[in-house]
């Protein structure tokens, strides 16, 4: 079987206290090798290495991972404030136009926790940097100490909409997920709708308005254990299955020599 080539958008990085590196945790690359089915490529995310007309031609689907650093709200038109925390530029210079391209010609994209606050601007929605600050609204960042089964750990339900696209992979409306956030989106674009929500309403599971391709995107980390977790697997064997689809449609002839 054809495995498709999956760019995997992280984070700009320093190593070691001070060797700079472009990043993206293990576990991503796993979840689209041996979930999806697909080649896994880190992408330097800087506009001065990669343009994202090339990329996009390279790669047959993207994954727009976790990262801790925030999409900066010049992007959404707020100002920025030290609850913002630190950016990464460089990759919102890349992932926002790259996003807006896949979207456009129906090329697969799958975000994760920045990715999907990526994916949710990128199509218009604003972002709030502090959600545990909003009256009503839950803790979801990760404990800050602790190990990675504690980080990681199931910490909410979520719920999916009657007859979405999360419901119809999973078979169900609830299911439980992990939490390592701080932002959330605040105002929701039209290109957005919002399939799951936390218990406290928080959105959690997204997909784009009369998108051409496949463009689910959540706010945990399905990457965590993605062939053993039931909600992980099927996102991203369906992720995968896109990808493929996608390679199949536009580029037959490398599929044929594989
Ligand atoms: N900065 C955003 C996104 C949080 C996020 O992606 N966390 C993942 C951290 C794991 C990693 O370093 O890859 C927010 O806080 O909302």
């Amino acid at each position: 079987m054809y495995r498709p080539v999956i760019g995997i958008i992280g984070n700009h990085d320093i190593l070691h206290g001070d060797y700079p590196a472009y990043t993206s945790g293990a576990m991503n690359a796993v979840a689209v090798s041996q979930v999806s089915g697909a080649l896994p490529l880190v992408v330097p995310a800087h506009p001065d290495l990669v343009d994202v007309d090339h990329l996009a031609d390279v790669c047959d689907g993207f994954l727009f991972t976790g990262g801790r650093p925030n999409v900066h709200p010049d992007e959404y038109g707020h100002d920025e404030t030290e609850a913002h925390g630190a950016f990464d530029r460089e990759r919102d210079a890349i992932a926002l136009p790259l996003i807006r391209k896949c979207v456009e010609r129906g090329q697969p994209i799958l975000g994760i926790c920045r990715g999907f606050q990526e994916i949710a601007v990128a199509m218009g929605c604003t972002l709030h940097p502090e959600i545990r600050d909003i009256p009503g609204r839950d803790n979801h960042r990760m404990p800050p100490e602790g190990s990675l089964e504690e980080k990681f750990e199931m910490r909410h339900v979520v719920t999916v909409e009657d007859g979405g696209p999360y419901h119809r992979l999973w078979n169900k409306r609830e299911v439980m997920t992990n939490s390592l956030h701080g932002q959330g989106i605040l105002e929701c674009s039209p290109r957005i709708v919002i399939d799951g929500r936390a218990p406290d309403t928080t959105p959690e599971a997204i997909y784009i308005k009369d998108a051409p391709g496949f463009t689910l995107a959540v706010q945990w980390h399905p990457e965590w254990q993605a062939g053993l977790d039931p909600v992980s697997k099927p996102l991203f064997e369906a992720f995968g299955d896109a990808a493929r689809a996608w390679a199949n449609q536009s580029r037959p002839s490398l599929r044929q020599s594989a």
